[in-house]
Protein backbone atom coordinates (compact mmCIF):
# COMPACT_ATOMS: atom_id res chain seq x y z
CA UNK A 1 0.00 0.00 0.00
CA UNK A 2 1.46 3.10 -1.44
CA UNK A 3 0.96 6.21 1.36
CA UNK A 4 1.69 9.96 1.18
CA UNK A 5 3.97 10.70 3.29
CA UNK A 6 3.88 13.54 6.68
CA UNK A 7 -0.24 13.37 5.94
CA UNK A 8 -1.94 13.83 8.82
CA UNK A 9 -5.71 14.75 8.67
CA UNK A 10 -7.28 15.29 11.78
CA UNK A 11 -10.76 14.35 12.15
CA UNK A 12 -13.15 17.21 13.44
CA UNK A 13 -13.46 17.98 17.11
CA UNK A 14 -17.35 17.69 18.37
CA UNK A 15 -16.46 19.21 21.41
CA UNK A 16 -16.91 22.48 19.59
CA UNK A 17 -20.12 21.60 17.62
CA UNK A 18 -22.35 21.73 20.84
CA UNK A 19 -21.12 25.57 21.51
CA UNK A 20 -21.34 26.65 17.97
CA UNK A 21 -24.45 25.39 17.59
CA UNK A 22 -25.77 27.32 20.77
CA UNK A 23 -23.96 30.07 19.37
CA UNK A 24 -26.09 30.10 16.26
CA UNK A 25 -28.74 29.33 18.00
CA UNK A 26 -28.65 32.38 20.46
CA UNK A 27 -28.69 34.87 17.27
CA UNK A 28 -31.92 36.80 17.13
CA UNK A 29 -34.01 34.43 14.80
CA UNK A 30 -36.37 30.93 15.08
CA UNK A 31 -33.80 28.47 16.03
CA UNK A 32 -32.39 26.80 12.06
CA UNK A 33 -33.94 29.54 10.08
CA UNK A 34 -30.87 30.36 8.13
CA UNK A 35 -31.23 26.51 6.93
CA UNK A 36 -27.96 25.53 4.96
CA UNK A 37 -25.95 28.87 6.27
CA UNK A 38 -25.97 27.44 9.79
CA UNK A 39 -24.42 24.09 8.81
CA UNK A 40 -21.72 25.97 6.87
CA UNK A 41 -21.17 28.18 9.74
CA UNK A 42 -20.79 25.16 12.63
CA UNK A 43 -18.65 23.45 9.93
CA UNK A 44 -16.13 26.04 9.34
CA UNK A 45 -15.56 26.68 13.18
CA UNK A 46 -15.16 23.43 13.50
CA UNK A 47 -12.40 23.45 10.89
CA UNK A 48 -10.65 26.34 12.20
CA UNK A 49 -11.47 24.50 16.09
CA UNK A 50 -12.80 28.18 17.08
CA UNK A 51 -15.95 30.07 17.23
CA UNK A 52 -14.56 32.87 15.30
CA UNK A 53 -13.90 31.48 12.11
CA UNK A 54 -11.81 33.82 10.49
CA UNK A 55 -11.97 33.69 6.07
CA UNK A 56 -8.21 34.75 5.58
CA UNK A 57 -6.62 35.53 1.99
CA UNK A 58 -9.00 33.43 -0.60
CA UNK A 59 -7.16 31.60 -3.44
CA UNK A 60 -8.50 30.30 -6.60
CA UNK A 61 -6.56 27.46 -7.70
CA UNK A 62 -8.08 26.37 -11.13
CA UNK A 63 -5.87 23.84 -12.59
CA UNK A 64 -5.20 22.56 -16.03
CA UNK A 65 -4.01 19.63 -18.12
CA UNK A 66 -4.43 17.92 -21.08
CA UNK A 67 -6.04 14.39 -22.26
CA UNK A 68 -4.86 12.04 -25.07
CA UNK A 69 -8.28 10.06 -24.43
CA UNK A 70 -9.47 12.78 -26.20
CA UNK A 71 -8.20 11.02 -29.63
CA UNK A 72 -11.37 8.77 -29.02
CA UNK A 73 -13.37 11.25 -29.25
CA UNK A 74 -14.93 11.21 -25.81
CA UNK A 75 -15.09 15.57 -26.16
CA UNK A 76 -16.60 17.49 -28.99
CA UNK A 77 -14.52 20.14 -28.24
CA UNK A 78 -10.94 21.10 -29.82
CA UNK A 79 -8.09 20.28 -27.42
CA UNK A 80 -6.43 23.73 -27.83
CA UNK A 81 -9.05 25.54 -25.78
CA UNK A 82 -7.64 24.33 -23.13
CA UNK A 83 -4.04 26.14 -23.35
CA UNK A 84 -6.09 28.89 -25.49
CA UNK A 85 -8.36 29.13 -22.06
CA UNK A 86 -5.70 29.27 -19.35
CA UNK A 87 -4.31 32.49 -21.13
CA UNK A 88 -7.79 33.77 -20.97
CA UNK A 89 -7.95 33.13 -17.55
CA UNK A 90 -4.18 34.85 -16.65
CA UNK A 91 -5.84 37.91 -18.55
CA UNK A 92 -8.83 37.75 -16.44
CA UNK A 93 -10.87 36.55 -19.04
CA UNK A 94 -13.50 33.83 -18.79
CA UNK A 95 -15.64 32.36 -16.38
CA UNK A 96 -13.35 31.97 -13.72
CA UNK A 97 -11.39 35.21 -14.50
CA UNK A 98 -14.50 37.35 -14.05
CA UNK A 99 -16.21 35.73 -10.97
CA UNK A 100 -12.62 35.68 -9.45
CA UNK A 101 -12.40 39.34 -9.29
CA UNK A 102 -16.47 39.74 -8.75
CA UNK A 103 -16.38 37.39 -6.01
CA UNK A 104 -12.91 37.95 -3.93
CA UNK A 105 -10.39 35.35 -4.78
CA UNK A 106 -7.00 35.71 -5.73
CA UNK A 107 -6.74 33.77 -8.91
CA UNK A 108 -3.74 31.20 -9.82
CA UNK A 109 -3.81 28.92 -13.23
CA UNK A 110 -1.65 25.91 -12.13
CA UNK A 111 -0.03 24.17 -15.32
CA UNK A 112 -0.31 20.82 -14.43
CA UNK A 113 0.00 19.42 -17.51
CA UNK A 114 -1.24 21.41 -20.45
CA UNK A 115 0.37 20.49 -23.79
CA UNK A 116 1.77 23.91 -24.31
CA UNK A 117 4.54 25.73 -23.02
CA UNK A 118 3.50 29.17 -21.47
CA UNK A 119 5.61 32.14 -21.13
CA UNK A 120 6.25 32.85 -17.39
CA UNK A 121 3.22 35.13 -15.55
CA UNK A 122 2.24 36.15 -12.06
CA UNK A 123 -0.78 34.06 -12.02
CA UNK A 124 0.56 30.72 -13.51
CA UNK A 125 2.20 28.46 -10.96
CA UNK A 126 4.32 25.35 -13.48
CA UNK A 127 3.35 22.21 -12.16
CA UNK A 128 4.00 20.44 -15.55
CA UNK A 129 4.63 16.93 -15.11
CA UNK A 130 4.19 15.64 -18.90
CA UNK A 131 1.96 17.20 -21.77
CA UNK A 132 -0.78 15.68 -20.76
CA UNK A 133 -2.30 12.15 -19.82
CA UNK A 134 -1.96 9.28 -22.43
CA UNK A 135 -4.76 8.01 -23.43
CA UNK A 136 -5.98 5.44 -20.92
CA UNK A 137 -7.68 3.74 -23.48
CA UNK A 138 -4.87 2.51 -24.29
CA UNK A 139 -2.29 2.35 -21.48
CA UNK A 140 -2.26 3.67 -17.93
CA UNK A 141 -2.74 7.77 -17.84
CA UNK A 142 -0.04 8.41 -15.49
CA UNK A 143 2.83 6.46 -14.37
CA UNK A 144 2.55 5.93 -10.74
CA UNK A 145 6.05 8.52 -10.01
CA UNK A 146 3.95 10.69 -12.47
CA UNK A 147 0.74 10.37 -10.32
CA UNK A 148 3.07 10.89 -7.20
CA UNK A 149 4.90 13.87 -8.63
CA UNK A 150 1.45 15.47 -9.43
CA UNK A 151 -0.29 14.71 -6.25
CA UNK A 152 3.12 16.16 -4.67
CA UNK A 153 2.98 19.35 -6.70
CA UNK A 154 -0.47 20.07 -5.46
CA UNK A 155 0.39 19.51 -1.63
CA UNK A 156 3.58 21.65 -2.39
CA UNK A 157 1.02 24.86 -3.65
CA UNK A 158 -1.13 24.67 -0.89
CA UNK A 159 1.52 24.68 1.40
CA UNK A 160 2.80 27.61 0.46
CA UNK A 161 -0.26 28.94 0.38
CA UNK A 162 -1.54 28.24 3.81
CA UNK A 163 2.55 29.86 5.20
CA UNK A 164 1.29 32.87 3.04
CA UNK A 165 -1.94 32.73 5.30
CA UNK A 166 -4.21 31.70 3.18
CA UNK A 167 -7.54 29.46 4.87
CA UNK A 168 -9.81 29.31 2.11
CA UNK A 169 -8.92 27.46 -0.75
CA UNK A 170 -11.28 27.10 -4.13
CA UNK A 171 -10.22 24.57 -6.58
CA UNK A 172 -11.46 24.75 -10.48
CA UNK A 173 -10.40 23.01 -13.46
CA UNK A 174 -9.62 23.41 -17.11
CA UNK A 175 -8.86 20.53 -19.52
CA UNK A 176 -10.48 19.60 -22.64
CA UNK A 177 -11.56 15.53 -22.38
CA UNK A 178 -11.52 15.97 -18.39
CA UNK A 179 -15.12 14.81 -17.82
CA UNK A 180 -13.64 11.23 -19.21
CA UNK A 181 -11.03 10.44 -16.26
CA UNK A 182 -13.87 12.40 -13.77
CA UNK A 183 -16.37 9.86 -14.65
CA UNK A 184 -14.24 6.71 -14.84
CA UNK A 185 -12.94 7.81 -11.53
CA UNK A 186 -16.73 8.11 -10.25
CA UNK A 187 -17.62 4.78 -11.33
CA UNK A 188 -14.14 3.03 -10.24
CA UNK A 189 -14.13 4.42 -6.64
CA UNK A 190 -17.96 4.30 -5.98
CA UNK A 191 -18.90 1.20 -8.06
CA UNK A 192 -21.53 3.23 -10.37
CA UNK A 193 -22.26 1.64 -13.78
CA UNK A 194 -20.21 3.47 -16.33
CA UNK A 195 -23.61 4.24 -17.94
CA UNK A 196 -24.69 6.46 -15.08
CA UNK A 197 -21.38 8.20 -14.69
CA UNK A 198 -21.03 9.40 -17.65
CA UNK A 199 -22.63 12.38 -19.47
CA UNK A 200 -22.51 14.98 -22.06
CA UNK A 201 -19.50 17.12 -20.48
CA UNK A 202 -19.58 19.78 -22.63
CA UNK A 203 -21.73 19.16 -24.94
CA UNK A 204 -21.35 15.58 -26.76
CA UNK A 205 -24.55 14.02 -28.40
CA UNK A 206 -26.10 11.22 -27.30
CA UNK A 207 -24.47 9.21 -29.46
CA UNK A 208 -20.98 10.50 -28.27
CA UNK A 209 -22.17 9.79 -24.71
CA UNK A 210 -22.83 6.27 -25.42
CA UNK A 211 -19.35 6.49 -27.19
CA UNK A 212 -17.95 7.49 -23.99
CA UNK A 213 -19.57 5.30 -21.89
CA UNK A 214 -18.32 2.04 -23.62
CA UNK A 215 -14.36 3.77 -24.01
CA UNK A 216 -14.45 4.30 -20.85
CA UNK A 217 -16.02 1.03 -19.97
CA UNK A 218 -13.30 -1.26 -22.02
CA UNK A 219 -10.31 0.78 -20.19
CA UNK A 220 -11.66 -0.07 -17.24
CA UNK A 221 -12.03 -3.81 -18.02
CA UNK A 222 -8.35 -3.50 -19.59
CA UNK A 223 -6.26 -1.97 -16.85
CA UNK A 224 -8.82 -3.48 -13.56
CA UNK A 225 -9.76 -1.82 -10.65
CA UNK A 226 -6.74 -1.88 -8.03
CA UNK A 227 -7.57 -1.92 -3.93
CA UNK A 228 -4.86 0.78 -4.09
CA UNK A 229 -6.63 4.40 -4.54
CA UNK A 230 -3.28 5.64 -6.12
CA UNK A 231 -2.59 3.16 -8.30
CA UNK A 232 -6.71 4.19 -9.82
CA UNK A 233 -5.77 8.00 -9.77
CA UNK A 234 -2.96 7.01 -11.93
CA UNK A 235 -4.88 4.37 -14.23
CA UNK A 236 -7.72 6.32 -14.97
CA UNK A 237 -7.02 9.99 -13.79
CA UNK A 238 -5.46 13.38 -15.44
CA UNK A 239 -2.92 15.55 -14.00
CA UNK A 240 -5.09 18.72 -13.01
CA UNK A 241 -7.24 15.85 -10.82
CA UNK A 242 -4.64 14.44 -9.53
CA UNK A 243 -2.83 18.14 -8.64
CA UNK A 244 -6.43 18.84 -7.03
CA UNK A 245 -6.34 15.70 -5.03
CA UNK A 246 -2.84 16.42 -3.50
CA UNK A 247 -4.03 20.34 -2.86
CA UNK A 248 -7.17 19.20 -1.21
CA UNK A 249 -5.16 16.88 1.12
CA UNK A 250 -2.98 19.35 2.30
CA UNK A 251 -5.27 22.25 2.70
CA UNK A 252 -7.12 19.45 4.68
CA UNK A 253 -4.11 18.72 6.62
CA UNK A 254 -3.45 22.54 7.69
CA UNK A 255 -7.17 22.78 8.44
CA UNK A 256 -7.89 24.92 5.63
CA UNK A 257 -11.17 25.26 3.89
CA UNK A 258 -11.71 23.26 0.55
CA UNK A 259 -14.20 24.83 -1.65
CA UNK A 260 -15.06 21.94 -4.24
CA UNK A 261 -16.00 23.09 -7.85
CA UNK A 262 -18.27 20.62 -10.42
CA UNK A 263 -17.73 17.15 -11.68
CA UNK A 264 -14.28 17.20 -11.89
CA UNK A 265 -12.90 18.88 -8.86
CA UNK A 266 -15.48 16.45 -6.96
CA UNK A 267 -14.01 13.02 -8.72
CA UNK A 268 -10.38 14.59 -7.29
CA UNK A 269 -11.81 14.48 -3.89
CA UNK A 270 -12.89 11.53 -4.23
CA UNK A 271 -9.54 10.61 -4.61
CA UNK A 272 -8.42 11.82 -2.11
CA UNK A 273 -10.96 11.00 0.09
CA UNK A 274 -9.91 7.12 -1.11
CA UNK A 275 -6.57 7.86 0.06
CA UNK A 276 -7.58 9.64 3.46
CA UNK A 277 -11.26 9.49 4.71
CA UNK A 278 -10.76 12.54 7.17
CA UNK A 279 -10.50 14.97 3.63
CA UNK A 280 -14.03 15.35 3.33
CA UNK A 281 -14.53 16.83 6.92
CA UNK A 282 -12.64 19.99 5.44
CA UNK A 283 -14.99 20.03 2.11
CA UNK A 284 -17.71 22.63 1.38
CA UNK A 285 -19.52 21.37 -1.70
CA UNK A 286 -20.35 24.75 -3.96
CA UNK A 287 -22.48 23.31 -5.81
CA UNK A 288 -24.85 21.08 -7.82
CA UNK A 289 -23.57 20.09 -11.32
CA UNK A 290 -25.74 19.42 -13.93
CA UNK A 291 -23.31 16.87 -15.47
CA UNK A 292 -24.87 13.28 -14.09
CA UNK A 293 -23.13 11.28 -11.80
CA UNK A 294 -22.18 14.39 -9.78
CA UNK A 295 -25.12 14.19 -7.27
CA UNK A 296 -23.97 10.07 -6.54
CA UNK A 297 -20.11 11.58 -6.20
CA UNK A 298 -21.72 14.44 -3.26
CA UNK A 299 -24.00 11.66 -1.94
CA UNK A 300 -21.39 9.08 -2.04
CA UNK A 301 -19.10 11.79 0.02
CA UNK A 302 -22.19 12.97 2.55
CA UNK A 303 -21.77 16.39 1.05
CA UNK A 304 -24.88 18.98 0.46
CA UNK A 305 -24.53 21.43 -2.33
CA UNK A 306 -24.61 25.47 -1.18
CA UNK A 307 -26.62 26.48 -4.45
CA UNK A 308 -28.28 24.78 -7.72
CA UNK A 309 -27.43 27.10 -10.33
CA UNK A 310 -27.39 24.49 -13.36
CA UNK A 311 -23.99 25.62 -14.04
CA UNK A 312 -21.72 22.54 -15.94
CA UNK A 313 -18.49 24.98 -16.61
CA UNK A 314 -16.12 24.07 -14.65
CA UNK A 315 -12.94 26.01 -13.94
CA UNK A 316 -14.14 26.90 -10.46
CA UNK A 317 -17.13 29.17 -11.80
CA UNK A 318 -19.57 27.64 -8.94
CA UNK A 319 -16.93 27.72 -5.96
CA UNK A 320 -16.26 31.26 -6.86
CA UNK A 321 -20.14 32.08 -6.59
CA UNK A 322 -20.69 30.15 -3.73
CA UNK A 323 -18.40 31.48 -1.77
CA UNK A 324 -20.68 34.53 -1.05
CA UNK A 325 -22.91 32.12 1.12
CA UNK A 326 -19.65 30.88 2.94
CA UNK A 327 -19.03 35.05 3.33
CA UNK A 328 -22.54 35.23 4.90
CA UNK A 329 -22.26 32.33 6.95
CA UNK A 330 -19.04 33.74 9.15
CA UNK A 331 -20.18 36.91 9.28
CA UNK A 332 -24.12 35.19 10.83
CA UNK A 333 -21.32 33.76 13.25
CA UNK A 334 -19.64 36.65 13.87
CA UNK A 335 -21.54 39.71 13.58
CA UNK A 336 -25.08 38.75 13.89
CA UNK A 337 -26.59 40.10 16.59
CA UNK A 338 -27.64 37.51 19.42
CA UNK A 339 -31.72 37.94 21.06
CA UNK A 340 -29.67 39.64 24.06
CA UNK A 341 -27.37 41.84 22.26
CA UNK A 342 -30.69 42.67 20.58
CA UNK A 343 -33.23 43.52 23.74
CA UNK A 344 -35.33 40.46 22.08
CA UNK A 345 -37.62 37.70 23.59
CA UNK A 346 -35.38 34.86 23.41
CA UNK A 347 -37.35 32.23 21.51
CA UNK A 348 -34.74 29.88 21.60
CA UNK A 349 -34.89 29.61 25.11
CA UNK A 350 -38.58 29.57 25.26
CA UNK A 351 -37.72 26.14 23.45
CA UNK A 352 -39.47 27.12 19.89
CA UNK A 353 -37.88 25.21 17.36
CA UNK A 354 -38.69 24.24 13.97
CA UNK A 355 -36.64 21.35 13.62
CA UNK A 356 -36.82 18.14 11.40
CA UNK A 357 -37.77 16.41 14.05
CA UNK A 358 -40.91 18.18 15.02
CA UNK A 359 -41.58 18.16 11.37
CA UNK A 360 -41.70 14.32 11.01
C1 LIG B 1 -14.93 26.96 -24.31
C2 LIG B 1 -14.90 26.02 -23.13
C3 LIG B 1 -14.61 26.54 -21.87
C4 LIG B 1 -14.61 25.69 -20.78
N1 LIG B 1 -14.37 25.94 -19.49
C5 LIG B 1 -14.48 24.83 -18.82
N2 LIG B 1 -14.81 23.81 -19.62
C6 LIG B 1 -15.11 22.48 -19.13
O1 LIG B 1 -15.23 21.56 -20.20
C7 LIG B 1 -14.15 20.62 -20.26
C8 LIG B 1 -14.63 19.24 -19.96
O2 LIG B 1 -15.60 18.80 -20.86
P1 LIG B 1 -15.27 17.63 -21.91
O3 LIG B 1 -14.85 16.46 -21.12
O4 LIG B 1 -16.56 17.41 -22.63
O5 LIG B 1 -14.19 18.14 -22.81
C9 LIG B 1 -13.18 21.09 -19.20
O6 LIG B 1 -12.20 21.91 -19.74
C10 LIG B 1 -14.05 21.81 -18.24
O7 LIG B 1 -13.35 22.69 -17.42
C11 LIG B 1 -14.89 24.33 -20.89
C12 LIG B 1 -15.16 23.80 -22.16
C13 LIG B 1 -15.17 24.64 -23.29
C14 LIG B 1 -15.47 24.08 -24.61
O1 LIG C 1 -19.52 20.10 -13.44
C1 LIG C 1 -18.55 20.54 -14.03
O2 LIG C 1 -17.63 21.11 -13.43
C2 LIG C 1 -18.45 20.38 -15.52
C3 LIG C 1 -19.42 19.74 -16.25
C4 LIG C 1 -19.28 19.61 -17.60
C5 LIG C 1 -18.17 20.11 -18.23
N1 LIG C 1 -17.24 20.72 -17.53
C6 LIG C 1 -17.34 20.86 -16.20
Amino acid sequence: MIKLDNLNIEPLQDELAEQLQYKIDQKAKPVGSLGQMERLAKQIGMIQGSLTPQLSKPVMLTVAADHHICDEGVSPCPVEITWQQCLNFLNGGGGIGLFSQEYGFDLKVVDAGVNFDFQPHPRLIDAKVRKGTRNFSKEPAMTMDECLQALDNGRNIVAKLADEGTNVVGFGEMGIGNTSPASALLSVFTGLDVDKAVGPGSGLTTEGVMNKARVLGDAIKQHGISDNAIENLARFGGLEIATIAGGMLEAAARRMIIITDGFITTSALLAAYAIEPNVVNYALFSHQSQEQGHKHMVDYLGGEPILDLGFRLGEGTGAAVAYAVVKGAVAMLNKMTSFDEAAIVNTANLGIRITDESNN
